[in-house]
Parts: structure tokens; C-alpha cells; sequence
């Protein structure tokens, strides 16, 4: 699946995101599948703005998004339902789990919206590799920030996807839970031939990125 960007930039934010030079704003890109994307910039720079549009859940842009030759506001309702639970994943920066849901019902939840990628004894080895088995009966707005993040986490792999989609995903995690995590995600994501777009305040060398762009 490929992922096409022609001229985009939020409406919005026109003004100030064309006053400064952007990698992406008003610019057009093509990303190979497969590839493996990060996206730099300073806080309040359109990051999570950037993924919104990708993700089809902002509109109030100028240009085009393609996924697929498929211009993203032509997509029907159906059709985005199946992208998202086929082709792909996201980790949103404010986690959005479900409070009131075990972290365990959050991740089982994404597993079988359709048919399942990963049998459900899959969620007790990845918990196992980010050290989160202990919290998986914990009600997930019980868990820490940390903690939540690497639910999170879980819950995008644990669906099929082709491209995997991280707003800030490190942001509650330490040196060492960081490395846990990259490991894991480049692990999922070779395993697949999926490509991701990370974003990130700074420079990192936690994955072998094909592209580094300031945004
Ligand atoms: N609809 C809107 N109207 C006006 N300003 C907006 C709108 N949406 C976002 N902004 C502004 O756009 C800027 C970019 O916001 P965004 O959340 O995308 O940044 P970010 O790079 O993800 O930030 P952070 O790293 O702090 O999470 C912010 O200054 C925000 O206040």
C-alpha cells in the first residue's frame, strides 16, 4: 500500500506552517510500502495535526492524501472501517484506551474486529515483552501513563496493518522500556514488510529509518 501526499497543509494553520520551511507541508511525497518513516519537530509544530489528516479524522486541509491511488475524501465510511482494521494501525499520543476496560479487553478488543491476526494468547507474550503482564487485568485508566503507552502499543500490533502509524509513541517511557518497545515494533513491522510513519520531538537511532523528515 502506498501513501501519497500532494500539497497538503491545514487550513488553519496555513499562514504559519508556509511562513517556515516544512519536508512536508505543501509538498509532494510518496512513501514506498515498507518504508520506515520518522517525522521530526518541535512541540506545537502539527505533528498530531499531520496524523489526524493521514488518519482521516481531520479535514480541514488543503491538498491531497492518497492511500492506494485513492484520494482519502473519496473513501467511504466502509471502506476507511476496513482500511483501518486491515492495512492500518495507529497509536494515538493521548493512547485513547478505554478507562473503564481492562488493559487486556482494550488490546483483545482491536484483535478480533476482525478475523485475528494473532491468537489471544499472543496479548500475554507481547505483555510479557514490555512488562505489563502484571497490569493486564487492571482496569486501563487505573495504569500509568507508562503504562498505558505500552498497551497501547500492544493493541496496534495485535491487528493485521501494512503501514503503522505513531504519534510521540515513546513519550511516557524510559531509556530502557524504549528499547523494549522499538525492538518490538521493528520486529512486528519486518515480520509484516510494513512500513510506519513516526513522529518525534528530536533526533533518535531507534530504528533504521528509510526517511528522516522535519515537519
Ligand atoms: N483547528 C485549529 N485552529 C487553530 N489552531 C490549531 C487548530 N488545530 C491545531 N492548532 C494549533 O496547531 C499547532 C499544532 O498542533 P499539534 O497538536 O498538531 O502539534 P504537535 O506538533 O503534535 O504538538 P506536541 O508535540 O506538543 O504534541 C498548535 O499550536 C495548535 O494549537
Amino acid at each position: 500500500m502506498q501513501l501519497a501526499l500532494q500539497q497538503i497543509v491545514p487550513i488553519p494553520l496555513k499562514e504559519k506552517f508556509t511562513k517556515r520551511g516544512s519536508d512536508i507541508w505543501n509538498k509532494d511525497l510518496q512513501f514506498a510500502p515498507g518504508e520506515w518513516v520518522k517525522i521530526k519537530a518541535p512541540s506545537g509544530t502539527g505533528k498530531t495535526t499531520f496524523i489526524h489528516i493521514i488518519y482521516k479524522l481531520r479535514h480541514d486541509y488543503e491538498g491531497k492524501v492518497w492511500w492506494n491511488g485513492q484520494e482519502l475524501r473519496q473513501v467511504k465510511d466502509n471502506e476507511l472501517a476496513q482500511m483501518r482494521q486491515q492495512n492500518v494501525s495507529v497509536i494515538f499520543q493521548d493512547l485513547r484506551l478505554f478507562p473503564n476496560l481492562s488493559a487486556r479487553e482494550n488490546i483483545e478488543l482491536k484483535r478480533v474486529l476482525q478475523t485475528p491476526f494473532y491468537e489471544a494468547g499472543m496479548i500475554d507474550s507481547l505483555a510479557e515483552r514490555l512488562g505489563v503482564t502484571h497490569i493486564l487485568k487492571q482496569r486501563a485508566g487505573l495504569c500509568s501513563y507508562g503504562e498505558q503507552q505500552r498497551i497501547a502499543i500492544i493493541r496496534a500490533l495485535i491487528q493485521p496493518f501494512e503501514w503503522l502509524i505513531m504519534d510521540e509513541p515513546f513519550s511516557h517511557l524510559d531509556q530502557e522500556n524504549i528499547a523494549k518497545a522499538a525492538e518490538l515494533i521493528a520486529e512486528e513491522c519486518t515480520k509484516r514488510k510494513a512500513g510506519f510513519l513516526l513522529t518525534d520531538l528530536d533526533a533518535d537511532e531507534h530504528f533504521a529509518y528509510t526517511k528522516v523528515l522535519n515537519l
